[in-house]
């Protein structure tokens, strides 16, 4: 029988485990886990890099507190790997991010060690607060314990959570995950903040805690932490960080991969808090694996890879990402204009927006994770006359709605949204899909909202946008790869409101907005084989509507499908508030809305989610051919069905 290469992880079927090991043992399960989060993401793809940087995070504080009675609340929860492997969850490993198979974030209903789904970062204070109030109130449960990474605790959320938490002085353990890395290299006055706390720090090395513990430490330590504790604080007064200032007692920075000081630090702070404590643990992204250290990223989002090499698989798609046509049209644009500024909340690769900071770099802004702030910044900007092109993915722009509707389209201004990953999105599973932007824009007074149905038609949009300046305008494309249809030049001005025809028929009309237009075509062609004549429009905007088209389509057809990639609310219910205020609906039209289906749509590839969803060219296929039967035998409607 060959020799495991984890005899240690072996012995771990849950954390229990972990607490009747010795801290030798600790590091050697750390080590496993290390080895078997490479080897699993090595094959499914996915968070390597802050899932390597936690492991030894994980053990330690699976190994110290009472786990699942404690409650455990990755923040994002895309580094939760480790501690997925270590919660009875390592034979499932392989299921990754696929359908049926694990989330690539922490899941209230996948395990009793998951109290709180993550996806959205900085939630994970609010959470920690609300469990140890539970516990007070009493609840059964233990302690609450959230560890944040150095990006998510810039967003204004984990302010205001430790701003509370400070305030209210119950007992909650806040772990601060800080490799000086978010997606890309952190930026905001927090990240130079933290870096400064240990940068300059003669006693790195050494491991300072607050004076609450010194006591419970070894002797040798004792005196030596106290100084490196007055030191690290800027002054030996002895006055607090930041984070004692909000009501913390602050432990740290300590080496968040030295198992020496990870299990005495928790257990001291098990052992005596009597209050909120922010333990500051500094990590290196990617640890352990030298291809994701070494690189600019931390393989921080990685696909399929070949461990030797560190090489990722790539896909060949055939045409350029919606993501690159829109950073490379809305750099052309700015060459030309100005006053065109790009904004995001730190996603500068997963926009685009960083094609334009390569370009012009003194008009980029990225705010950190901050999609709130992102939006009113951008507000001010335009009220200024420059052009901001606030680019946020439908998901994270749900975080700055108040600011949308209360800055920008209250006040009218000229703000343009940029929506990437709009619809379903894959791996990232519900957390992220795309799903709502359509209705809570287009409820919006004064809000334009465009869709691109395929990557010219966004080249086009976004030199719409650039021309739009009477008011807010949003335009949304999907992840991943265009159809590989031919591109434009440059983008030509679309008419506001316009939609088009692509192809006129007479039994059943499809009106598309979006990018499922592809989809429809295909079933189009399915009922043209039987002999069903078909319209195709795509809408374009979902605001203003273009009310011509759409009341001469339910004019001269009897059927008529509207489809988008979002959730209901949003493009057919504008269409049905038109015709119905209008009076198109009276002689009986058959309509049908096809849209997100009422319900989360778990991770799975895009085609495979449509597919749950209902929305394959099958199902329109079906749909269309039922509204065009009679006693369940195709009648072209055309025919007088
Ligand atoms: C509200 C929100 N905006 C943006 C993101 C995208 N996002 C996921 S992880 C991440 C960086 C997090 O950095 P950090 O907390 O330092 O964790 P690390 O990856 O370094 O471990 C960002 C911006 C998100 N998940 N949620
Ligand atoms: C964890 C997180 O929220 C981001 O890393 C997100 O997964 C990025 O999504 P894309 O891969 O679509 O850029
Ligand atoms: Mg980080």
């Amino acid at each position: 029988m060959t020799q495991s290469l984890t005899p240690n992880l072996d012995r771990v079927a849950g954390p229990a485990d972990l607490r009747s090991m010795d801290d030798a043992t600790l590091t050697k399960v750390a080590n496993e886990v290390r080895y078997e989060v490479i080897s699993a993401v090595s094959q499914t793809g996915g968070h390597l890099g802050s899932s390597l940087g936690v492991v030894e995070l994980a053990v330690a504080i699976h190994a110290v507190f009472n786990t699942p009675m404690d409650k455990l609340i990755w923040d994002v929860g895309h580094q939760c790997y480790p501690h997925k492997i270590l919660t009875g969850r390592r034979d499932r490993m392989k299921t990754l991010r696929q359908k049926d198979g694990l989330s690539g974030f922490t899941k209230r209903s996948e395990s009793e060690y998951d109290p709180f789904g993550a996806a959205h970062s900085s939630t994970s204070i609010s959470a920690a607060l609300g469990f140890a109030v539970g516990r007070d109130m009493g609840r059964p449960t233990g302690d609450a314990i959230a560890v944040i990474g150095d990006g998510s605790i810039s967003a204004g959320m984990a302010y205001e959570a430790m701003n509370n938490a400070g305030h209210d002085g119950r007992r909650l353990f806040v772990i601060l995950n800080d490799n000086e890395m978010s997606i890309a290299p952190p930026v905001g006055a927090m990240s130079s903040y933290l870096s400064r706390m240990y940068a300059n720090d003669p006693l790195a090395k050494m491991k300072s805690l607050a004076e609450g513990f010194e006591a419970a430490l070894p002797a040798p330590m004792r005196e030596s932490a106290k100084r490196a504790r007055q030191l690290v604080t800027g002054n030996l007064q002895g006055s607090g960080t930041l984070f004692e200032e909000l009501g913390f007692e602050y432990i740290g920075p300590i080496n968040g991969h030295d198992m020496s000081q990870l299990l005495p630090v928790l257990r001291a702070a098990r052992a005596r808090a009597t209050g909120p404590v922010l333990i500051h643990c500094c990590t290196v992204k990617g640890k352990g694996y030298a291809h994701a250290e070494n690189s600019a990223d931390k393989y921080h989002g990685v696909s399929k890879f070949d461990v030797a090499s560190g090489a990722q698989a790539k896909s060949k798609p055939n045409a350029p990402s919606y993501t690159k046509v829109f950073g490379d049209a809305l750099t052309d644009e700015a060459a030309r204009d100005p006053n065109i500024v790009g904004v995001t909340a730190a996603m500068p690769g997963g926009t685009g927006i960083d094609i334009l900071a390569k370009r012009f770099p003194s008009r980029v802004f990225d705010v950190g994770i901050a999609e709130q702030h992102a939006v009113t910044f951008s507000a001010a900007m335009a009220a200024s006359g420059l052009k901001p092109f606030c680019a946020i993915y439908s998901t994270f722009l749900q975080r700055g709605y108040d600011q949308v509707v209360h800055d920008v389209a209250l006040q009218n201004l000229p703000v343009r949204f940029a929506i990437d990953r709009a619809g379903l999105v894959g791996a990232d599973g519900a957390t992220h899909a795309g799903a709502f932007d359509v209705g809570y824009l287009a409820a919006l007074p004064n809000m334009t909202v465009m869709a691109a149905a395929d990557e010219a038609e966004l080249i086009h949009m976004v030199a719409t946008a650039v021309a739009h300046d009477s008011g807010p305008i949003a335009f949304r494309y999907p992840r991943g790869s265009g159809n590989g249809v031919e591109m434009p030049e440059r983008g030509q001005v679309l008419e506001i409101g316009k939609g088009r025809v692509l192809q006129e028929g007479t039994d059943v009309a499809f009106l598309s907005f979006g990018a499922h237009l592809a989809e429809v075509e295909a079933a189009t062609r399915l009922l043209e084989k039987d002999g069903l004549s078909v319209t195709i429009a795509d809408a374009r905007f979902a605001k203003p509507l273009d009310i011509d088209l759409i009341l001469r389509l339910a004019r001269t057809h009897d059927a008529l499908i509207t489809v988008e990639q979002g959730a209901r609310g949003g493009f057919g219910a504008m269409v049905l508030h038109e015709l119905a205020d209008r009076g198109a609906l009276d002689r009986g039209l058959k309509i049908r809305t096809v849209t997100l289906p009422d319900r989360f749509i778990d991770q799975a590839s895009p085609d495979e989610m449509y597919a749950d969803a209902g929305m394959t060219r099958f199902d329109l296929y079906k749909m269309a051919v039922s509204l065009a039967s009679k006693d369940g035998k195709i009648v072209p409607l055309s025919k007088g069905a």
